[in-house]
């Protein structure tokens, strides 16, 4: 009969907690390490280092975090703990803040910017979405926030991203979408423009509409497309309207025309990365 192993003791459970703790410090140390090649390689870059972020590899690297995931940790911790790591690389590549609209108020917005940027990178409050687009645009590379789902009262604060030189839509929030997200308003990131580093799954357009048609919300679902918010103003209708990448504008204008929409103005708002959802 051959003796039992006895149970490892606290200590030694501990010993074991401290070399991964070890393991781990040392692993983000050296992650830290390649900041200033990061930073060289942005500098040659044609979209330089204004703003370091760069939302489609961010995209890419959460959702590959959920594939990989498993074990009893859960997925809300090691979202934060990346986001947290990937936030303050950038923060230590170029400053910048996160300029966040609290209209919708201040709990859900400060959880988000934390959530998703941490506790280095500064967090200013602004009264409206209006205010958070011309706080981005006076900066150097900051960025802003605005929940999606805005009341109708905020306006159609996209037509202001419209012009070439304007801040654009660079990220959509989370990425890693799912019920009972700890930090899941859905919300829009802006930037200045990021020239060739912006990534274009989908395509945001700031349209304007003498006429609008039931038709044309079907005839955009059927290009993989969406109404994502729409505001009543003095020049008519204006929308905001997701649709994506491989749809060219000439075809989305085509679309909403034969559909029966009467377009005055279709102009490009932004872009993000392609929606990624969990259970
Ligand atoms: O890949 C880059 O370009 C980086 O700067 C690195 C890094 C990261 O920490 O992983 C940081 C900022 C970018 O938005 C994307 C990723």
């Amino acid at each position: 009969m051959s003796a039992e192993k006895p149970a490892p003791s606290l200590t030694e459970l501990r010993q074991e907690i401290d070399r991964i703790d070890e393991a781990m410090h040392r692993l983000l140390m050296e992650r830290g390490t390649i900041i200033d090649r990061l930073i060289a390689s942005k500098k040659a870059s044609k979209t330089g280092i204004a703003s370091a972020f760069r939302p489609g590899r961010e995209a890419s690297m959460m959702k590959a975090l959920a594939e990989r995931h498993e074990g009893l940790l859960p997925l809300d911790t090691v979202e934060s703990i990346w986001r947290v790591i990937i936030g303050t690389f950038t923060y230590v590549q170029s400053n910048y803040s996160v300029h966040a609209d609290i209209s919708g108020g201040d709990a859900p917005m400060r959880d988000s910017a934390r959530f998703h940027f941490g506790f280095t990178v500064p967090y200013v409050t602004h009264p409206s979405a209006a205010a958070v687009i011309e706080a981005v645009a006076s900066s150097g590379g900051d960025l802003g926030i605005f929940r999606l789902d805005q009341g109708a009262t905020s306006g159609a604060w996209w037509r202001t991203l419209a012009d070439r030189e304007r801040p654009k839509v660079i990220a959509r929030l989370p990425f890693i979408e799912r019920p009972d997200h700890p930090a899941g308003t859905p919300v829009f990131v802006i930037s200045k423009p990021l020239v060739d580093a912006a990534v274009r799954d989908v395509v945001l357009y700031a349209a304007q509409f003498e006429r609008w048609h039931r038709g044309a919300n079907e005839a955009l679902i059927r290009l993989g497309g969406e109404v994502v918010a729409s505001a009543a103003d003095a020049h008519g209708l204006s929308e905001l309207i997701a649709v994506p990448g491989t749809v060219e504008p000439a075809q989305l204008q085509e679309t909403l025309t034969k559909a029966g929409a009467s377009l005055a103005q279709l102009a490009e708002v932004g872009s993000h990365a392609e929606r990624f959802h969990v259970k």
